[in-house]
């Protein structure tokens, strides 16, 4: 039999192959070990990073090309492990067959990192281009390659060292049974490489398969994504570009404007919004998750508040160097959604003054300023400004001009969401550059009614129950 029927036949019946919990063909792990790296803080100023690692022929490349076609609109550059292959010396040479190329020291890891370091710096490297045939690189003129805004590096053991794991926002396994992965590669190495077939198989039982055990796969943990049937896996495809392009929409929010922190993104948070936006989700449930979510927000907004430091005596009688809260504080929530984020903010800060303001919202901009309630010393405290949605900015264009005027400085105010549009955000950190906004997920943006897409509806009617056409009775009535 041919290698093209091997292929082939293996190819068509790969489907039944695969074992795992997978979903709609996209295993997403519940990032226990190592966390999807995406921060407020590298997402700054840097090219989003994906790493892409699997065994050899699996189809890394494949999905590669496939994500940067379909990422048409970006500057993205591809980044090859093969690339970093140690050359062999001549001794190695004459005896290649004996020469392990998937073990992680047959790579230049430390050139890897290099490059790695000046692209992530928009500085212009030299990729060089790996020969196969003739085992080195050097053959082929180097790759000049730019500023990017994605770079995706791919490789069997781009996971295997934590420095370069470190340099990763996203991490994507591609996952092939083994079976279709040795025909691939036959038929790669005896058609492509002109090798002899029986070279191909002694190297893959003696390095490939070894080496796929105890080095490649124990990676696949680290992995946010594991894509089963790697090319052939479009719905997977779809969704991780799909996932990139949001992630670079933040990405870009995040370059602009150094005052907006997106929270790190988990798979529990993103658990949690995938509940409270579906329009399904019991009242129950949807006050639950977005009280976890709220509560994260609020932590992390408390993060940026003024510390001092403080040294404590433990019980052992040693000294503790740590800090103490900042003391001048106050919250201020945009009625009547922001009140569901009090809770959790007294939770947070014992005692803690809460003050309101209530603006009257007709169509986009007929924002009306109708009742406030705020502390009298307001203009000495740090304020944590309360509102779960900030779609146009108007509304919070209003409060925060009202907390300027009561004289609180705007450096010293933190805006609180749990989701935020684009154009929310364009208009109040252009007009209050020193106001840090802390939200949980940037969206896509407003519709014709100017309402967050892809958002969760009223907030404050799902929050507090008033969105169902259940009627409660007056005893008068
Ligand atoms: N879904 C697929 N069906 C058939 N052949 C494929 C598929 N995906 C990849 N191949 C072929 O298998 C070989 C290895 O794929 P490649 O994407 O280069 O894998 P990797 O980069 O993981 O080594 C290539 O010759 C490619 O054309
Ligand atoms: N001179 C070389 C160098 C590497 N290999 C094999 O390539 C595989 C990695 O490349 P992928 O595109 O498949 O990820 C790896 O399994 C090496 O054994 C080689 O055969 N010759
Ligand atoms: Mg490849």
């Amino acid at each position: 039999m041919g290698t093209k029927s091997v292929v082939d036949l293996m190819e068509s019946s790969s489907e039944v192959h695969f074992s795992g919990v997978y979903m709609d063909g996209i295993e997403q792990r519940n990032a226990g070990a190592e966390q999807p790296t995406t921060s407020a803080t590298d997402m700054n100023k840097q090219p989003f990073v994906i790493g892409v690692a699997g065994g050899a022929a699996s189809g890394k490349t494949s999905v590669c090309d496939l994500i940067i076609q379909q990422l048409h609109d970006q500057r993205v550059v591809l980044v090859n492990q093969d690339s970093f292959y140690h050359n062999l010396t001549e001794e190695q040479l004459i005896r290649v067959q004996d020469y392990n190329f998937d073990h992680p020291e047959a790579f230049d890891t430390e050139h890897l990192l290099r490059v790695m370091d000046k692209l992530k710096c928009g500085q212009a490297v030299d990729i060089p281009k790996y020969d196969f045939k003739g085992y080195k690189t050097g053959v082929f003129p180097a790759r000049r390659v730019n500023l990017a805004d994605v770079i995706i590096l791919e490789g069997i053991l781009v996971f295997h060292d934590p420095r370069v794991r470190a340099l990763m926002n996203m991490k994507i396994f591609v996952d092939t049974d083994a079976d279709i992965r040795l025909a691939r590669r036959i038929k790669r190495d005896t058609a492509d490489n002109a090798r002899d077939i029986g070279a191909v198989l002694d190297q893959y039982s003696k390095f490939v398969k070894p080496a796929f055990d105890d080095f490649i796969l124990p990676t696949k943990k680290y992995a946010d994504i594991i894509i089963p049937r790697g090319g052939d896996n479009h719905v997977a495809i779809d969704l991780i570009v799909q996932h990139i392009r949001m992630k670079l929409g933040q990405h870009d929010l995040c370059k602009i404007y150094p005052s907006l922190y997106v929270i790190q993104s988990t798979f529990q948070i993103r658990g949690m919004h995938t509940l409270i936006r579906d329009s399904q989700t019991t009242k129950h449930d949807f006050v639950f998750y977005s009280d976890r979510l709220i509560r994260l927000v609020v932590e992390h907004g408390l993060g940026h508040l003024p510390f001092t430091e403080k040294q404590v005596i433990t019980p052992t009688g040693s000294v503790y160097s740590g800090v103490d809260f900042c003391k001048r504080l106050c919250g201020v929530s945009i009625i009547r959604s922001g009140e569901s984020m009090e809770n959790a903010l007294r939770a947070c800060c014992k005692g803690i003054k809460i003050g309101k303001i209530l603006i009257h919202r007709e169509g986009d901009n007929g924002q009306q300023l109708i009742y406030e309630k705020l502390p009298k010393d307001i203009s000495d405290r740090h304020v944590l400004l309360l509102d779960p949605i900030l779609g146009t900015g108007n509304s919070a264009v209003q409060a925060i001009s009202l907390l300027l005027k009561k004289g609180v400085p705007e450096s010293n105010i933190i805006f609180l969401n749990l989701i935020s549009a684009p154009q929310g955000v364009h208009v109040v950190c252009k007009s209050f550059p020193k106001i840090k906004i802390v939200t949980s997920d940037i969206e896509i943006g407003l519709n014709e009614d100017f309402r967050v897409i892809p958002g969760m509806g009223e907030f404050g009617d799902r929050y507090f129950g008033t969105d169902d056409d259940q009627q409660v009775l007056l005893p008068s009535q």
